[in-house]
């Protein structure tokens, strides 16, 4: 039977999946196509997770290979990404898994994703900001952003990316540029501050970080991160002394981590639990799950600044409402005003570093 050129094109690709470069090195023979049983994947959606080679893509990977709500699962980098690919391919969850590296293979590791996840970048030194790495992770963002732009416009997009305040208005700009932006479905990821907040405020209070909900508003960098202590639930009280204490730890945990890790890096294994959770709700609201809330770092009008992080409700498109910030103590007006203050400057110098 005669084929089309599409169909051999396809076979051929098919093909080289069921027969990596690892085989071939290995002297294994490839197992014909025609001769493979396989009924593909289980139903669910597609994720790519670029950078998915470092220290957060890793872990990433293996977590989203685990989520029977992922059918495919596309791994990215600049380097390794073959060898993370063949290890995460040998897991028995649904997911297949497929691995593309460097530049040129960028659009095919976007085509028809439903989610794209982003870590790809530096991380922070002890005695580094998040916004040093400005220099080097903005660029990296733009080019990924505009491959998103290109292969997968209505993919709902997560960036994790430092410094998170710059880069989610870096990526809204390249997608108006492009004609592609849907504010509802770009979302920074801002869960690991919550995760954080969750579990040093049950540790004061004795409880199961599981049963303790704590918002944390504002950015994603020490004193943008506003975590709201008068809404945590369930209901509870505390002393002053206890808010410091809080506040600060939940405002400095990344460079708690930082400065533990000495120089190898920053938070890498709680990054990804927070963004495999994350993924996971927009998953779930992708689906149709009714009440599924988190916090994130998206354009919104709670405030006066393009972008603010707050709970926001994730269905079929993405950030599908916006909660607004609620009542707060004199406290937390107080680190409100602080934090929009420099909110206002991070996100100004991703705007321009797209327009200039
Ligand atoms: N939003 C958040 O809460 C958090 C954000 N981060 C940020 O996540 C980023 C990644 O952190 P780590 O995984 O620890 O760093 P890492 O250096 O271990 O890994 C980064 C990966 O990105 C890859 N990469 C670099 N340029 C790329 C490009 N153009 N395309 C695709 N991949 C590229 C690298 O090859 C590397 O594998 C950093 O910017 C870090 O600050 C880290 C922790 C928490
Ligand atoms: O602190 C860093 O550089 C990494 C990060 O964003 C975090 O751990 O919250």
């Amino acid at each position: 039977m005669q084929q089309s050129a599409e169909a051999s094109r396809r076979i051929a690709a098919l093909s080289a999946q069921l027969h990596p470069p690892g085989l071939q090195m290995q002297g294994i023979p490839p197992l014909r196509l025609e001769n493979c049983r396989a009924k593909g994947g289980a139903p669910g959606f597609k994720v790519a997770i670029l950078g998915a080679a470092g220290g957060i893509g890793q872990p990433l990977s293996l977590l989203m290979k685990m989520n029977p709500l992922v059918s495919v699962l596309h791994l990215y980098d600049v380097v390794n990404s073959p060898g993370v690919t063949a290890d995460v391919s040998h897991m028995d969850t649904g997911a297949v898994v497929r691995g593309f590296l460097g530049a040129p293979q960028l659009e095919n590791a976007l085509t028809g994703m439903d989610i794209v996840i982003i870590p790809a970048g530096v991380p922070r030194k002890p005695g580094m900001t998040r916004d040093d790495l400005f220099k080097i992770n903005a660029g990296i963002v733009r080019t990924l952003c505009e491959g998103v732009a290109k292969c997968c416009p209505n993919a709902i997009v997560n960036l994790i990316s430092n410094p998170v305040n710059s880069t989610v208005p870096i990526a809204a700009e390249v997608f108006k540029k492009a004609g592609t932006y849907d504010p509802k479905r770009l979302l920074g990821v801002t869960t690991l501050d919550v995760v954080r907040a969750n579990t040093f405020v049950a540790e004061v209070l004795g409880m199961d970080p599981r049963e303790v909900d704590v918002p944390v508003i504002g950015g994603h960098s020490g004193i943008t991160i506003l975590p709201l202590l008068s809404q945590v639930k369930p209901a509870s009280s505390f002393t002053s002394e206890e808010i410091d204490y809080l506040t600060n730890r939940i405002q400095n945990g990344g460079t708690e981590v930082v400065e533990a890790k000495a120089g190898t890096g920053s938070a890498t294994l709680s990054m990804a639990y927070a963004a495999a959770k994350f993924a996971n709700s927009c998953l779930r609201g992708l689906k149709g799950d009714a009440g599924v809330v988190e916090c994130a770092f998206v354009a919104s009008q709670v405030t006066e600044l393009p972008f603010f992080a707050t709970k926001v409700r994730l269905g079929r498109g993405g950030a599908e409402e916006i909660f607004p910030i609620g009542p707060l103590n004199e406290y937390e007006r107080v680190g409100l005003e602080k934090a929009k203050k420099e909110l206002a400057g991070s996100i100004e110098k991703g705007v321009s570093f797209i327009r200039k």
